[in-house]
């Protein structure tokens, strides 16, 4: 047996309130695997990036790169765990506060040169790439709802209505993202149609497209 078919390790991706630790949690059960959920509770930075994107957008990415690489080295022992967001989305988010003048591309530069030499393959230990990134796609109207229902302080419009702009920019770099991400064997579900989190037949249907596509990639 060839060592992809034992360990894989499965990403979500997609916008803020698209679904991801909904599906990692419903998916890690599907396949009796691990989930991972990227820290947002316990996150000491992500309220004050709320309130000062300019000065902590590097802090913040750093933050999570540590975090990220401690569930990505967790999960690269086993078969199919499931992490709720990938590393690589940290980049489309600097990226984008360097676009609006709000990062600062040298700080962005060292961060990439940073993440590009953690995530390298080293001979003798486990792969830090994914074998399948899932991908959320939602509309701005799916968006807001889902933040506004979810209930996170620091993420809602009426204590901070600039944060629609914010959203709808973060929505128009998702899908060219989606499109040029070729680190592993993809996969689209549409978050607006869906609802995998009360409907038991959507549900299931977006379960038995996430097999197919791991059966074809070998891994189910
Ligand atoms: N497909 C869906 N249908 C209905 N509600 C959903 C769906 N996906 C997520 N939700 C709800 O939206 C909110 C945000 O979902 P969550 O999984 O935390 O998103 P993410 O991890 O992508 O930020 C939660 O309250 C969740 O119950
Ligand atoms: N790299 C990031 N830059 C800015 N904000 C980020 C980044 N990664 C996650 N976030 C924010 C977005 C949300 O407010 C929370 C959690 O993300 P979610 O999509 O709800 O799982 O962190």
């Amino acid at each position: 047996m060839n060592r992809k078919s034992v360990i894989t390790v499965i990403v979500l991706s997609g916008p803020i309130g698209a679904g991801k630790s909904s599906l990692t949690s419903i998916l890690a059960k599907h396949l009796g695997s691990t989930a991972y959920y990227e820290e947002v509770n316990n996150n000491p930075v992500l309220p004050l990036y709320y309130k000062d994107m300019k000065r902590y957008t590097f802090l913040l990415n750093t933050y999570f790169l540590n975090k990220r690489l401690e569930e990505i080295n967790a999960a690269a022992g086993n078969h199919n765990d499931v992490l709720d967001r990938s590393i690589y989305e940290d980049l489309l988010f600097f990226n984008m506060n360097v676009d609006n003048g709000v990062a600062d591309p040298t700080e962005y530069q060292i961060y990439h040169d940073l993440m590009d030499n953690m995530m390298e393959d080293v001979p003798g230990n486990p792969r830090k790439k994914p074998d399948l990134l899932i991908y959320i796609h939602v509309s701005l109207d799916t968006m807001l709802k889902r933040i506004g229902k979810r209930g996170r302080e620091f993420e809602q419009l009426d204590s901070n209505p600039g944060l629609k702009e914010y959203y709808q920019n973060l929505l128009r770099y998702y899908e060219p993202w989606y499109e040029q991400y070729d680190v592993s064997p993809k996969i689209a579900i549409d978050g607006d149609k869906f609802d995998f989190v009360d409907n038991q037949d959507d549900q299931d249907f977006v379960l038995d497209t996430i097999d197919s596509k791991l059966r074809e990639i070998g891994n189910l």
